[in-house]
Order: structure tokens, then C-alpha cells, then sequence
């Protein structure tokens, strides 16, 4: 069985910048990557080369033996969640709607129950008809999450996920990483954040440090 991601020889700039060059790791079911580096050193990009939504680099990238520049991309986005850095939501939109708004982008439909069963897991039980303008930060970026429970995924791609999370909704989303790794998904993050002990977790650091 060829792995779920095979990165070969990887190589991206920006503004002329070298940003990785011949880069190779592979990630199977139940890992868990965590990218590091500092600030501009090119981890949103990864992510979003891996998204598929960025394609200019040179390398060999495969998902499941499918080259990500073919039919590997398609099945990867039908098959992966990719949470940006920036919030996905419109904020006119109650988190309902947005959840709902989001699937059918992605062209899954999903019922009333799956949505507010979703929310209620991020803690948003109360918050579904609240427009998410009136939601603080840390409440949107739950919303964000609640993507991750509503339509099953093999992969995480996740892009500074912490970011504006108070300290329990940060330890239950550690939770919720292991817990998928060790259901045999696989994750991708980005992250300034130290994380704790979790199955399967190994690091790559960009920008030379
Ligand atoms: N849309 C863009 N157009 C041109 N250059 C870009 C664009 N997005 C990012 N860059 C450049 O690419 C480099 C890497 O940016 P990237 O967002 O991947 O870094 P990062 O490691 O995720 O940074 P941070 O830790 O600050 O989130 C930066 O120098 C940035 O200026």
C-alpha cells in the first residue's frame, strides 16, 4: 500500500525567496506532523501545497500513490480538511449557516442534527442562530473546528489551529488530534504552540533552525 502522503524532492519559493528546497517525508494513518519555524518560513505554504490551492513548486507529491498534480488532488480534498489560518466563515452568517454554507461548498450535504451535534462539541451549544459577527475570536474559530466533526476525514490539514483558543478549548483540541491519530486519520499542523505528549508525533522544522 503506498502511503497516504509521499512528499518527495519538494522545493517552493516565494518572491524569489527559497523558502524549502528537496524536501521528503512521508506521512502514513495515525501520524501526526508538526511543522515548525519561524515567522514567513514558508509552513502556510506547505500546508497549502499539500491543500492542493498552491502548485507552484517542483517534487513528487502523492496522495495514496496519486500524483497531487492529478487525480491524487482530487481524492485528497474529497478525503482531507483543510482549516485555514484565516477564518473560512462569513460573518453575516450564524454558525449554522456557515457549517451548512461550508459543506455544500465542498458538495456534502449534511442534516440539522449532524450541524448542531458539531457545534455542540466546539462548545457552541446555545450559539447556532447567533450571527458570527457577534461571536468573539475564539468562539469563530470554534466554529472553524466544528468542520472537522461534521464530515469524517482521513486527514487533517490544519494551519495555526490554537490560534485565539482559550487554555480548555486548546487542551481539547490536543485531545481531539490524538484521538483522530489514533483512529487512524492523519494530521498536518503548523503551529508556535508547544504541544504535549501525543501518539505518533513527529516534527519538521523549516527555515533552517
Ligand atoms: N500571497 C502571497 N504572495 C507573495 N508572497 C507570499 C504570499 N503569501 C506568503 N508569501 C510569502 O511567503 C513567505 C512564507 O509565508 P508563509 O505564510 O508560508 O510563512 P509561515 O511560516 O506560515 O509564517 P507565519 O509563522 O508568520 O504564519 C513569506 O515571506 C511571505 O511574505
Amino acid at each position: 500500500m503506498p502511503p497516504l502522503l509521499d512528499i518527495q524532492g519538494l522545493s517552493y519559493a516565494r518572491d524569489h525567496r527559497d523558502l524549502a528546497r528537496d524536501l521528503s517525508f512521508q506521512l502514513e494513518a495515525g501520524d501526526i506532523l508538526r511543522v515548525e519555524g519561524p515567522n514567513g518560513s514558508g509552513k502556510t505554504t506547505l500546508l497549502r501545497i499539500l491543500a492542493g490551492l498552491y502548485t507552484n513548486y517542483e517534487g513528487e507529491l502523492r496522495y495514496r500513490g496519486e500524483s497531487l498534480r492529478g487525480r491524487g488532488r482530487l481524492a485528497m480534498r474529497s478525503e482531507s480538511h483543510f482549516l485555514g489560518h484565516q477564518s473560512a466563515l462569513k460573518l453575516s452568517l450564524t454558525p449554522l449557516e456557515n457549517l451548512n454554507w461550508l459543506a455544500a461548498l465542498n458538495g456534502q450535504s449534511v442534516g440539522l442534527d449532524a450541524v448542531e451535534n458539531a457545534l455542540a462539541k466546539v462548545g457552541l451549544k446555545g450559539y447556532e442562530d447567533v450571527p458570527c459577527r457577534q461571536l468573539s475570536a475564539g468562539q469563530q474559530r470554534r466554529v472553524t473546528l466544528a468542520r472537522l466533526f461534521l464530515v469524517s476525514a482521513g486527514l487533517w490539514l490544519l494551519d495555526e489551529p490554537f490560534t485565539a483558543l482559550d487554555r480548555q478549548a486548546v487542551a481539547e483540541l490536543e485531545g481531539w488530534i490524538g484521538e483522530f491519530a489514533a483512529s487512524g486519520g492523519a494530521v498536518v499542523l503548523t503551529t508556535h504552540h508547544a504541544l504535549g505528549q501525543l501518539q505518533g508525533l513527529r516534527s519538521l522544522t523549516l527555515g533552517g533552525s
